[in-house]
């Protein structure tokens, strides 16, 4: 069983890249950012005000949330209702920070994180074989023992652009200015509960500024082979 922990700002690449090297190891996949999505998800749709701390705390605590785990097609239900679509929407990611400071709020959803975890543990989605999680505080409370550890960092520009190229199919100045509250409003809102700029003793910190996807996530698979010595995760240079 082994557990990769990665965190990250946004746009730095965690999702993709996490996926693709759950992909390529065989293991399962764990999207937290999706669990935040989706609490606010079932917030909004309960016409919760976000900012009544103890609503929003309670709302979560009952949330019937269920999980996919496939790198392929990780889903994510809501009481049975498909909303993987829906927790991508604009409003939703401009909303989603004030669901994820909630402390009660991120109490429970660590706590429903690790049980996912360790469920890899018992045979999971990947038969016991492990599991890669990302989002912003896996390396340091979620999972700090886990076998390996990557801060994904990339620069602001690359961030901005990745981002923008993604939600607008362009990276001029307008679609970028369009794109610096879903990334740097955010960062800062989700930095006051998380520290993911700045690599934690143990966490190996990968830059994927000046790489391409397929270099980065081969930059990833050499930290697991490195941390576990799996010769199985080395990935073929791009
Ligand atoms: N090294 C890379 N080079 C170029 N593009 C990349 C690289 N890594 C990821 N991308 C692209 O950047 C975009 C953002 O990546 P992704 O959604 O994985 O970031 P993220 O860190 O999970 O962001 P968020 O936390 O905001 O959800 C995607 O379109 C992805 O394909
Ligand atoms: N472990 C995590 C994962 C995510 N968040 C917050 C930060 C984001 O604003 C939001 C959605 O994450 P994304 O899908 O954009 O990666 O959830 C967090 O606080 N802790």
């Amino acid at each position: 069983m082994v557990v990769v922990a990665i965190d990250g700002p946004s746009g730095s690449g965690k999702s993709s890249v996490s996926k693709a090297v759950a992909r390529r190891l065989g293991l399962a996949y764990l999207d937290t950012g999706a669990m935040y999505r989706a609490a606010t998800v079932w917030c909004l749709d309960r016409g919760e005000d976000l900012t009544d701390q103890h609503a929003v705390a309670h709302a979560v605590r009952v949330m019937p949330l269920v999980m996919g785990l496939d790198p392929a097609a990780p889903g994510v239900e809501l009481d049975g209702r498909d909303v993987a679509a829906a927790i991508r929407t604009t409003e939703v990611t401009a909303a989603v920070s004030a669901v994820a400071t909630n402390l009660d709020v991120r109490s429970e959803l660590r706590r429903r994180q690790r049980q996912i975890i360790e469920a890899e543990r018992e045979g999971g989605f990947a038969g016991g074989r492990g599991i890669v999680a990302e989002g912003r505080d896996i390396t340091t409370v979620v999972a700090p023992d886990a076998d390996a550890r990557v801060l994904l960092t990339a620069n602001e520009e690359a961030r901005l652009r990745r981002r923008s190229l993604e939600v607008h199919g362009a990276a001029d100045a307008t679609a970028v200015e369009a794109t610096k509250d879903q990334v740097l409003r955010r960062d800062r809102d989700d930095a006051t509960v998380s520290q993911f700029h700045v690599a934690a003793d143990g966490v190996v910190t990968v830059d994927s500024s000046e790489l391409d996807f397929d270099q980065t996530v081969a930059a990833v698979l050499d930290v697991v082979a490195q941390v576990t010595g799996r010769e199985a995760a080395r990935a073929p240079r791009a």
